[in-house]
C-alpha cells in the first residue's frame, strides 16, 4: 500500500460512495439491521441514525457482516455492564412506558438500569447518585423514572413543569429531549421542551412543558424571568453530574437553579465519572442519596480499543492525521482537540484537501451548532472535529473511531503546569463503543510530556493503551484490525435508538 496521501482515496470520495466498504471498523462493528418501529413521533425525532431530519435521508450504509458476539450474549454475561437478570417487564413500568421501551427495541435493561430503576422508583422518592461506564444506558434510567413519576392527567398538568434535567451542552440537552419524547411516545399529553439558548427572535418565550431538559444558564434565566413555573417541580436530574458540579460556572448555576426549586425534590445525579474532589459536593447536592458507584479501574469499556501514535512534533500531527484518514476506511469519527483555534484550522485544512469534515466549537451559536451536529448524526459529514464541549454524553452509534488529536489535560491552578485529565479522556473515548459496540480510540503523542500524561491516564484506569508502529504505515490497518479482533466484546446495533434530535 502506498504511503503517499495523494494515492489513497480521499475521505470525501468515500463519503459519497454508495457501496459499503468493508474495513477493520465495519468488519467488527456491523449492525444487525432491524426494522425501525412503524410509529414515528410527530416531532420528527428519528429512532435510527439518519432516518429523517433537516438534511433528508441518510447516506449511511451499514453492511450485513457476521458479528463476533451479539448484544444478547453480552447481556447474559454477569461481568458485563450491559448484563441484567431481569426484564423491563419485571421493573413495574406503566404499560404505555413499556410500549415506548419496546418501540425503541430495548430488549433487556442494562446493569445500571436494572440496579438504579428500583431505587429511583421507590416511594417516598429518594435521591440517587448513579455511576456506570460510558454508553451503558444511564439516560434511559433517569428518563424512565421521570416518565413514571410525572402526572399528565389534565391539560393544565401537561404544561406544568414537573421534571427538570440539566446537561452541560445544548447538544446533549437536545439529545436527552429526544430520548424523553421517544420513550414517552405512547404517553398521551406528554409535553417536553428544551431550555437551551435560542436565537433572538425566540427570546421571551414561555416554557410550558411537563418535562424540561436544558443547560443550567438558560434554565436559571428562564426561572428568574418567570418564564418557567417551577412550583410543581419534583425531580431534578444532573446528567454528567461531576462536570456540572465541578466546573466553577456550571456548579454555581446548578446550585442557584436548585435553590429556586421546591425543597421536596428528588435529586438524581448520573455520570460515568465521579472524581474524589466532586464526591463530597455531590453528597451535599443530593443528600442521603442511594448510590451506585464504580472503582475507576472498572470504568473503561472493553469494546473500546485504545491505541496511540507517536508523532515527531506538533506539526507532524497534522500530516499523521491526514495519512491516517487516507489509510483507513472508517464509519464516523470524532477528532477531539484542546483549542477551538485548532478545530477551525483543522477543519479548513482538511476541507481544502477534499475531506468532508465539520467542526463544532463554542465559536458557533444556537441553531448553527444544531446544523453541524445534525449533519454529523445523519452521516452527511463523517468526521466531526470538536473541543471538549462535545466530550460528554453525545450518542451517535456509527462513531467507530475517536481521535485525541491533543492528549486531554487540565490545569489545577492558574500558574500550575498542565496534568493528565483522565475523566475527559474517558468521556471522549466513550463517544465510540456505545452499548456493546466496538470502537477504536487513537491518541496522538507529540512530546515526552504528552506521553507521560497518557501513561498517567493508563495507570489511573489500569487499562492498556497500545502503541501503534508508525514506521510501517502499510501494516497499520492490519495492526488495528488485529487489536480490534482481540476484543471479546462484539457488536450489535439491535435495541438501540440513536440520531435523536429535537
Ligand atoms: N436496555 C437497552 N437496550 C438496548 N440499547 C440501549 C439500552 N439502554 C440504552 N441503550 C442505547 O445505548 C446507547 C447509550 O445509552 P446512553 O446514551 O444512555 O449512555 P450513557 O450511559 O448515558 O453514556 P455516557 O456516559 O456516554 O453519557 C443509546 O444509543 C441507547 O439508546
Amino acid at each position: 500500500m502506498s504511503s503517499e496521501p495523494a494515492a489513497t482515496p480521499s475521505l470525501a470520495d468515500r463519503i459519497t460512495k454508495d457501496e459499503p466498504k468493508q474495513s477493520w471498523a465495519d468488519e467488527v462493528n456491523s449492525p444487525v439491521a432491524e426494522e425501525p418501529p412503524s410509529t414515528k413521533p410527530e416531532n420528527g425525532i428519528s429512532q435510527t441514525d439518519g432516518a429523517s431530519g433537516p438534511f433528508g435521508g441518510s447516506n449511511l450504509h451499514e453492511p450485513d457482516y457476521e458479528v463476533q458476539v451479539k448484544l444478547a450474549d453480552l447481556q447474559e454475561d454477569p461481568n458485563n455492564p450491559l448484563f441484567s437478570a431481569q426484564s423491563f417487564e419485571q421493573l413495574n413500568l406503566k404499560p404505555e412506558i413499556l410500549k415506548g421501551v419496546v418501540g425503541m427495541n430495548f430488549r433487556k435493561p442494562s446493569k445500571v438500569q436494572e440496579k438504579t430503576l428500583p431505587l429511583l422508583l421507590m416511594n417516598p422518592p429518594k435521591n440517587l447518585i448513579g455511576q456506570s461506564q460510558s454508553g451503558t444506558g444511564k439516560t434511559a434510567a433517569f428518563v424512565l423514572n421521570i416518565l413514571s413519576r410525572i402526572d399528565i392527567s389534565t391539560p393544565e398538568l401537561q404544561k406544568t413543569p414537573q421534571a427538570l434535567v440539566l446537561a452541560p451542552s445544548r447538544e446533549l440537552a437536545r439529545q436527552i429531549c429526544g430520548v424523553v419524547r421517544l420513550m414517552g411516545h405512547f404517553m398521551e399529553g406528554l409535553v417536553v421542551d428544551a431550555a437551551v439558548p435560542v436565537d433572538a427572535s425566540q427570546r421571551g418565550r414561555k416554557i410550558e412543558a411537563s418535562v424540561i431538559v436544558g443547560t443550567p444558564g438558560t434554565v436559571q434565566d428562564l426561572i428568574k424571568r418567570r418564564s418557567m413555573n417551577v412550583t410543581k417541580m419534583r425531580i431534578l436530574v444532573l446528567d454528567e453530574a461531576d462536570n456540572m458540579l465541578d466546573q466553577q460556572g456550571l456548579g454555581d448555576q446548578c446550585s442557584r437553579v436548585k435553590a429556586m426549586l421546591p425543597k421536596d425534590l428528588q435529586v438524581v445525579l448520573f455520570s460515568a465519572t465521579f472524581p474524589e474532589n466532586v464526591v463530597r459536593y455531590a453528597h451535599t447536592f443530593a443528600p442521603n442519596a442511594n448510590e451506585m458507584t464504580l472503582k475507576h479501574e472498572d470504568l473503561t469499556v472493553e469494546g473500546i480499543k485504545q491505541v496511540y501514535l507517536d508523532c515527531d512534533n506538533d506539526d507532524a500531527k497534522y500530516e499523521t492525521l491526514v495519512k491516517f484518514y487516507g489509510m483507513l476506511t472508517i464509519g464516523s469519527s470524532i477528532i477531539f482537540v484542546k483549542r477551538k483555534e485548532t478545530a477551525t484550522k483543522l477543519e479548513q485544512r482538511m476541507t481544502a484537501e477534499g475531506h468532508k469534515v465539520v467542526a463544532l466549537t463554542s465559536n458557533y451559536e444556537g441553531s448553527q451548532r444544531d446544523i453541524v451536529i445534525d449533519a454529523f448524526r445523519l452521516g452527511h459529514a463523517k468526521v466531526l472535529i470538536a473541543t471538549n464541549v462535545l466530550a460528554r454524553g453525545i450518542d451517535v452509534s456509527s462513531v467507530s473511531m475517536v481521535v485525541n488529536y491533543d492528549v486531554p489535560d487540565t490545569q489545577t491552578g492558574p500558574r500550575t503546569p498542565t496534568v493528565a485529565d483522565p475523566q475527559t479522556y474517558l468521556h471522549r473515548i466513550g463517544r465510540t463503543g456505545r452499548f456493546g459496540r466496538v470502537g477504536v480510540a487513537v491518541t496522538f503523542v507529540s512530546s515526552k510530556a504528552d506521553w507521560e500524561k497518557l501513561m498517567a491516564i493508563q495507570n489511573y484506569f489500569g487499562c492498556e493503551i497500545v502503541r501503534l508502529d508508525t514506521q510501517d504505515w502499510d501494516d497499520l490497518e492490519e495492526q488495528i484490525t488485529k487489536i480490534i479482533k482481540s476484543s471479546r466484546a462484539g457488536t450489535n446495533l439491535q435495541g438501540s435508538a440513536n440520531a435523536i434530535t429535537t
